[in-house]
């Protein structure tokens, strides 16, 4: 999208040869000596980009575009133990129809639940194109035996969910057990059959280093995830621009290798408008306008929809409707 492009051009690092996957993912040792030969990352010229690029100001008629873009991208989650069908249908609803003052307001791109609740947002959805994506594989720890965590997938899946949001293993990662971890995403992905898409969790909030970070990415991607996403929203560090940043390099680099595109999702903590627009200029600057859609970036979020609403209706009003205008997340 020409209106959120670069005035300016910055550096970012070129994309990764192309790897022979039977040859990387053979082994331990295979894995390692691949992910391991990844090029280091510059955290300060990371952390320089991510903030220079959110100073970027958006004009009036792309911030309207941009604002329903977001909104189009939000999978609007509810991961509270204390969830309802009830809490769940209004979530639909509201994702279905985010203002209803306002039909032209987009739809949101998925409801985010968990597994036992897909159903009722199943049926719920019945119509509207809106996803059911699911958290499995004991979400958010990821501490549960292969099978209980195929056996989460396998449910959510049956329950009717087009998109599954699996954790890696990252004491397994954190150890150098990256072929467990890589074929745990395996099992998981065929778990997730011809039926759903699998979006696959690194928790960069856990991983320590923005290296691990970029191995964990293209870990991911070897493994055959339709997705990266940031956090589970449920760890002190969750989605932040550079981290993000970081994996969209990935996916551009991924893409250049080797001619698969794949998808990014940050969560957690995003809440503001002002924040979903500095994402998505990160989106355009460095994986490209080939991102710029909910086929291919998503927002994990709870409450960042009310924003969002609050500035489309100030932009058309010329002022702020407030919090009491806009339905409760
Ligand atoms: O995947 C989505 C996150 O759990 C939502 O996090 P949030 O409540 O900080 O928006």
């Amino acid at each position: 999208m020409s209106s959120l492009a670069s005035t300016a051009s910055t550096a970012s690092p070129a994309p990764t040869a192309a790897p022979a996957l039977a040859d990387v993912t053979a082994s331990d040792a295979a894995l390692r000596r691949f992910l391991h030969g990844l090029p280091g990352v510059d955290a300060v010229g990371l952390e320089s980009r991510a903030a220079a690029l959110g100073t970027r100001s958006i004009k009036t008629t792309t911030k309207a575009y941009a604002l329903d873009l977001a909104i189009s991208m939000i999978d609007l989650t509810t991961l509270e133990g204390a969830d309802t069908p009830g809490k769940v249908r209004a979530l639909c609803a509201k994702g279905r129809h985010p203002d209803p003052t306002d039909r032209e307001t987009p739809s949101v791109a998925a409801i985010c639940v968990y597994s036992d609740l897909v159903a009722v947002a199943r049926e719920a959805l019945a119509g509207s194109g809106i996803a059911v994506a699911s958290v499995a594989t004991a979400f958010p720890a990821g501490r549960a035996a292969r099978s209980v965590k195929l056996a989460d997938t396998a449910e959510a899946v049956a329950a009717g969910a087009d998109e599954v949001d699996m954790v890696i293993d990252r004491g397994a990662f954190l150890a150098g057990r990256y072929l467990s971890v890589y074929e745990e995403i395996l099992a998981v992905r065929e778990a997730c059959g011809e039926q759903a898409h699998l979006k696959v969790i690194l928790e960069n909030g856990e991983l320590a280093t923005y290296d691990n970070i970029r191995r964990a990415s293209w870990l991911a991607m070897l493994a055959g995830a339709d997705f990266i996403k940031t956090s589970t929203g449920k760890v002190g560090v969750n989605a932040t621009p550079a981290n993000t940043l970081l994996m969209l390099q990935a996916v551009r680099d991924f893409r250049a290798a080797t001619g698969r595109q794949i998808g990014v999702k940050p969560a957690g903590g995003i809440r503001t408008a002002k924040d979903a627009l500095k994402f998505l200029v990160l989106v355009n600057e460095t994986a490209g306008p080939d991102w710029l859609s909910p086929r291919w970036f998503r927002f994990g979020a709870s409450s960042l929809l009310n924003d969002l609403l609050m500035q489309r209706q100030k932009l058309g009003t010329g002022r702020y409707s407030g919090p009491d205008y806009v339905t409760v997340d």
